[in-house]
């Protein structure tokens, strides 16, 4: 039976020299994480313009990159950092290292850290089974932020991409104060599970509730479902009660925006803060999917106003309004300003 640790050791550097975790995540818009393959130069090059358009920029090192192709990766990823400034758009700087188990891992998180260390936000950690992972990773980075005397900790963003890692999601969300958010690996985690999908995420046509059989034998309706909702519902509670974000992953089919744009909404609507763009035609997807609607701004604000203090019952349009609804609101209407500071349009569009 493990034990957690003691409240007071919770948030101390786990080495001498390294940075104090943050007690509070810090604020940032990430409706976004844009996938970058940094061994194509081409592609790389470009990521000064789309940091100008999506939130996060992510380094990938891991699946999707060639095994010949790791190293190049790496030093693309390190290439990034010195050759753009994020901050300076905004832009969080993110890099997904190869999994714990392989060849690579150890020399991904000690180069990033100790020559990137000052500019990389979030360690992207694929297929994380345990708490075990989280402890493991989060003491060698803390070493290396030591040695490299960084000043700011690098947080640490988990892959939900095993069944194993699902059933320990709460304790993975829990392991440290590093901890940033959990993305759904529905590729991973569909082979993991022995799902019969060949898919990168999104709905399946047998996936579906049909209606009775007709008396007169006509055509039954039939309704695709959702195949990630338990898993969604899971990852943002524990999330949520970590303080921790909750992130829906890809959508690998690249050509189908309706359906991407559909995954991205059931994402929003059940507490996810943003998904990946894999392609840049699914950055304006998610830019307008994880920005709430304008009339739901809107509406949200009426309620805080109605109710100064947040208690009591209102009646707004029909609709009965109480502390619960001026809680709903508040979520609503926090995310849009956080997204009013970023940019100038949708202040003005929710009328800050
Ligand atoms: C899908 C691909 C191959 C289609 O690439 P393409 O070249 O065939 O597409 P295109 O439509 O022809 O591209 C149009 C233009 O966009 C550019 N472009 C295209 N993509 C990007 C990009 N990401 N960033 C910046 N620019 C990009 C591309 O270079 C081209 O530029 P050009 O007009 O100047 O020639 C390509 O988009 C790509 O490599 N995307 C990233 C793929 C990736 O990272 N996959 C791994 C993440 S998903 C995953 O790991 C699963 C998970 C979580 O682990 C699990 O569920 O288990
Ligand atoms: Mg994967």
């Amino acid at each position: 039976m493990s034990k957690a640790k003691p409240p007071r050791s919770f948030f101390k550097p786990l080495a001498i020299g390294a940075p104090a975790p943050f007690r509070e995540l810090p604020v940032n818009v990430e409706r976004m994480i844009h996938f970058v393959p940094p061994h194509i130069e081409k592609v790389r090059a470009k990521s000064g313009d789309i940091a100008k358009k999506a939130d996060v920029i992510l380094a990938n090192l891991e699946d999707a990159i060639p095994t010949d192709a790791k190293e190049a990766a790496r030093a693309g990823a390190l290439a990034m950092a010195k050759e753009f400034d994020f901050a300076a758009t905004g832009t969080g700087f993110w890099a997904r290292v190869n999994c714990l188990n392989s060849p690579w891992f150890l020399d991904d998180v000690t180069e990033l850290v100790t020559k990137a260390g000052n500019q990389l936000d979030v360690i992207m950690l694929p297929k994380v089974e345990g708490p075990w992972d989280i402890h493991y990773a989060d003491q060698l980075i803390a070493q290396l932020e030591a040695k490299a005397n960084i000043k700011r900790p690098i947080m640490l963003h988990a892959i939900l991409e095993t069944a194993e890692g699902v059933q320990n999601v709460e304790e993975i969300c829990l392991a440290s104060p590093r901890m940033h958010g959990i993305s759904l690996g529905p590729a991973d985690l569909a082979a993991s599970r022995a799902m019969k999908t060949t898919r990168v995420g999104g709905g399946h046509p047998f996936y579906k509730v049909i209606e009775d059989p007709h008396a007169d034998g006509s055509a039954r309706a039939a309704a695709q479902q959702d195949l990630w909702h338990y898993t969604v519902a899971k990852m943002v509670d524990a999330c949520c009660t970590a303080g921790i974000k909750a992130f829906y992953g890809p959508f690998g089919d690249i050509a189908d925006l309706d359906a991407c744009e559909q995954q991205f909404k059931n994402a929003f609507l059940m507490g996810c803060a943003g998904a990946w763009s894999l392609h840049p035609n699914q950055i304006k997807i998610a830019k307008d999917v994880f920005s709430p609607a304008i009339d739901e701004v809107l509406f949200a604000k009426k309620i805080l106003e109605a109710m100064p203090d947040g208690s009591g019952v209102h009646m707004i349009d029909g609709k009965m309004q109480d502390d619960a609804t001026w809680k709903q609101a508040k979520v609503i209407v926090d995310l849009a300003k956080q997204i009013a500071a970023k940019d100038h349009d949708m202040a003005s569009a929710y009328g800050f």
